[in-house]
């Protein structure tokens, strides 16, 4: 039988401000235990919950990029749930009315447009965390310590609509969220700190089949690799049980990265085991339209308005300007480029941003912020390019030279100290063609003969023979011109 793998994430992205959602203590990441929380964060009778402000705003910023709506009026509610790290013995959530509603991620997965809608997102509370490591109790009993620093972390969970069908879709979209949430600058981003992390709920059904199979939650992926790897294991695992006559049960389960497998944790609890009710200690949320308009009006410009120019006034491909707006840093290197070549030349700079200095990058492990070639350097190489003076190939050497910081990294002088002008001198050029004619009648009669092959060969021995430094298109022509 065929199967269909049904895939809706919740991501919690930890919004970037410096205090807590709901108290005055700091989010910094590292401190020592439970420095970094106070009576609120550690549920003393008695103190009570202060809204952040802040976290909202992020919120607001999120549901305009996303195009969601922002809930004029929502409401905060309590999760309740016993976990030691939990020390109300409930989470601040949002249930019924989360301050964004709808909206929708736009993405590719590889060169394929794609897009996921959100159900929603809503404002809630971390948890505290337990240290399970190295703690010995009074009479030498392992013990688990608890660290209630992450307690009350702002967090945003971004809940997507069931409509991802497969562990790369998955992976693409939440690689989009997590560009756009940087982008934004609402969240810092680190998954190895924790602070964007995945759930992916996961089901399967026969293929054609309208109605979702059951669907197990994977918890708290935190790296991208791990998301793919634990939708690919998640979906087998249901399909060889269903195959095998057993039946899906809803529960939340656990990725395991060193045996690479996913297992139980604990069976699914439904919204009303929550038993969410609202929370009297906070009143409702309210967003009015004036404030909305100010977030609106300082946000930066998006990647989808940056694509959509890119593509309109620069005329670049959609799946290039993707590319190019994955990260702020990318961006911003990539315009300054174009801004220092001439105009119309927005092609090659992206296909350099994207080839050979992506590829250096990658290679020697850096982001483009630090890339070694300044994009105005870059721009002084590609005009080389465009007036003539270098192939393509060559410039690919002097991008090396350029980044290894010979003359300074500057294009012209490393063109002329090393002497690869290209020989646009037809002079020049019809000696080096002759004496490679005459050195390959061979490659001469087999062209003669209707080889259309050879003719390149011919090039190609020509560029040789020129130490690349030929024209080709110079070259195309007198060969034609000699041999026609
Ligand atoms: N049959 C299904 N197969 C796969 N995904 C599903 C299925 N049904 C729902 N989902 C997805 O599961 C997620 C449910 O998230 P939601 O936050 O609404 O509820 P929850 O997981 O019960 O709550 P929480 O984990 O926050 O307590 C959504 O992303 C939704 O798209
Ligand atoms: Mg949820
Ligand atoms: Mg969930």
């Amino acid at each position: 039988m065929e199967w269909e793998t049904v895939i809706g994430l919740e991501v919690h992205a930890q919004l970037s401000t410096a205090s807590k959602i709901f108290s005055g203590s700091s989010t910094r990441f590292g401190a020592l235990p439970n420095t970094q929380a106070n009576e609120v964060d550690m549920a003393l009778p008695g103190s009570l919950p202060v809204m952040n402000l802040g976290a909202v705003e992020r919120a607001i910023q999120f549901g305009l990029a996303v195009n969601a709506t922002v809930s004029p009026r929502s409401i905060f509610a309590r999760k309740n749930y016993f976990y030691p790290d939990l020390p109300k013995n409930y989470q601040i959530s949002q249930f019924e009315i989360p301050v964004v509603v709808g909206g929708r991620i736009d993405f590719f997965v590889g060169e394929t447009e794609s897009s996921v809608n959100l159900t929603r997102a809503h404002l809630e509370e971390d948890a505290g965390k337990s240290l399970h490591e190295n703690f010995t109790g009074p009479h030498g009993e392992s013990s688990t310590g608890i660290d209630l620093n992450r307690a009350g972390t702002p967090l945003l969970e971004i809940v997507s609509e069931p409509e991802i069908r497969s562990a790369a879709q998955a992976v693409a979209y939440a690689r989009a969220l997590h560009s756009l949430v940087v982008w934004l600058g609402i969240c810092d981003g680190n998954m190895q700190e924790g602070s964007f992390r995945v759930d992916a709920n996961v089901s399967v059904r026969p293929k054609g089949q309208a109605e979702f199979g059951t669907r197990c939650e994977i918890k708290n992926l935190n790296s991208f690799r791990f998301l793919e790897r634990a939708i690919l294991h998640e979906a087998q695992r249901q399909i060889e049980l269903i195959e095998d006559g057993g039946k899906v049960v809803q529960e939340t389960r656990l990725y395991d990265a060193d045996r690479d497998e996913t297992r139980s944790m604990r069976s699914k609890e439904d919204a009303n085991d929550y038993r969410y009710f609202p929370d009297p200690d906070l009143p409702p949320l309210v967003i009015g339209s004036d404030w909305i308009d100010r977030v609106r009006a300082a946000m930066p410009e998006l990647p989808a308005q940056k694509r959509e120019r890119f593509t309109r006034d620069l005329g670049l491909s959609a799946y290039d300007a993707a590319q190019l707006t994955q990260d702020r840093a990318t961006t911003d290197y990539f315009e300054a480029l174009v801004a220092a070549l001439p105009q119309g030349q927005a092609k090659p700079a992206a296909n350099w941003v994207l080839g050979e200095l992506s590829a250096t990058l990658n290679r020697e492990d850096l982001s483009i912020a630090e890339s070694r070639v300044a994009p105005a350097a870059l721009a002084g190489l590609i005009a080389r390019i465009i007036d003539g003076t270098i192939s393509n190939k060559i410039a690919r050497d002097v991008f090396a030279a350029m980044w290894e910081g010979e003359h300074e990294g500057n294009a012209d002088a490393i063109i002329e100290a090393r002497g690869l002008k290209q020989i646009s001198d037809s002079g020049a050029l019809e000696a080096i063609i002759d004496e490679v004619l005459a050195n390959n009648q061979k490659s001469v009669d087999e062209f003669r003969s209707g080889k259309d092959k050879a003719f390149n060969a011919l090039v190609g021995q020509v560029m040789k023979a020129s130490k690349g430094k030929a024209n080709p298109g110079q070259v195309s022509e007198l060969l034609k011109a000699k041999l026609g």
